[in-house]
């Protein structure tokens, strides 16, 4: 799932990485229009996003599909940020993070900006990934984690604004400022909001 997050100065191409199903397309929907769309996008290609304060999209084609892999691999190269999901309910939508990992590693730029996403938080009766274990992966790869419901839309404003401040702040650092620490930022949003519901 490809798109632009659109900072303050340019637009920088984002891409939505997982397996199938973890639900990719209901985050950014999520984010965009604010609400929870049941069913899975199986046509993610021609879905329509509204331009939303900052953020504008664009989506060309389907990623967690085999077929896709070819068109996605493309876009890595050019690739400014990428969130990587899993399902907390799907083992194998976990497992198969390291594989995500290790392809973007291969055809990202290295200075690209990653964050582990969690996907599916709401569902914790059927979840088989304990969060610690997401922890432990993103602190492994050194990037930041969080956990999120497409459905409830707990921590999905805060993924996408992490990600697109890091962003601005690359695009127009000054050697004066104080760099922008994403890991930090997100800590301190977390606490914040510790009363909320956060995960
Ligand atoms: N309960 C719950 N269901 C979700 C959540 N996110 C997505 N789903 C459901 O999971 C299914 C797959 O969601 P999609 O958004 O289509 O997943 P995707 O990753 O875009 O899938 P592909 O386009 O095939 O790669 C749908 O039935 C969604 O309604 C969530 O946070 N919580």
């Amino acid at each position: 799932l490809i798109f632009y997050l659109k900072t303050l100065h340019d637009e920088k191409l984002t891409i939505l990485v997982g397996d199938s199903g973890v639900g990719k397309t209901s985050l950014l929907v999520q984010f965009d229009q604010g609400k929870f769309i049941p069913g899975s996008f199986s046509a993610t290609v021609g879905i329509g996003f509204t331009t939303m304060h900052v953020f504008v999209f664009q989506i060309w084609d389907t990623a967690g599909q085999e077929r896709f892999r070819s068109v996605t691999h493309a876009y890595y190269r050019d690739a400014h940020a990428l969130l990587l999901l899993y399902d907390i309910t799907s083992k194998s939508s976990f497992d198969n993070i390291r594989a995500w990992l290790t392809e973007i590693h291969e055809y990202a730029q290295s200075d690209v900006v990653i964050m582990l996403l969690g996907n599916k938080a709401d569902m914790n009766s059927d979840r088989t990934i304990r969060r610690e274990e997401g922890e432990r992966l993103a602190r492994e790869y050194s990037v930041p984690f969080m956990e999120t419901s497409a459905k409830t839309g707990v921590n999905v404003e805060l993924a996408f604004t992490a990600v697109a401040k890091e962003l601005k702040s690359r695009a127009i650092q000054h050697p004066s400022e104080p760099k922008f620490k994403i890991h930090e930022y997100i800590e301190a949003q977390k606490e914040k909001s510790s009363c909320c519901g956060f995960f």
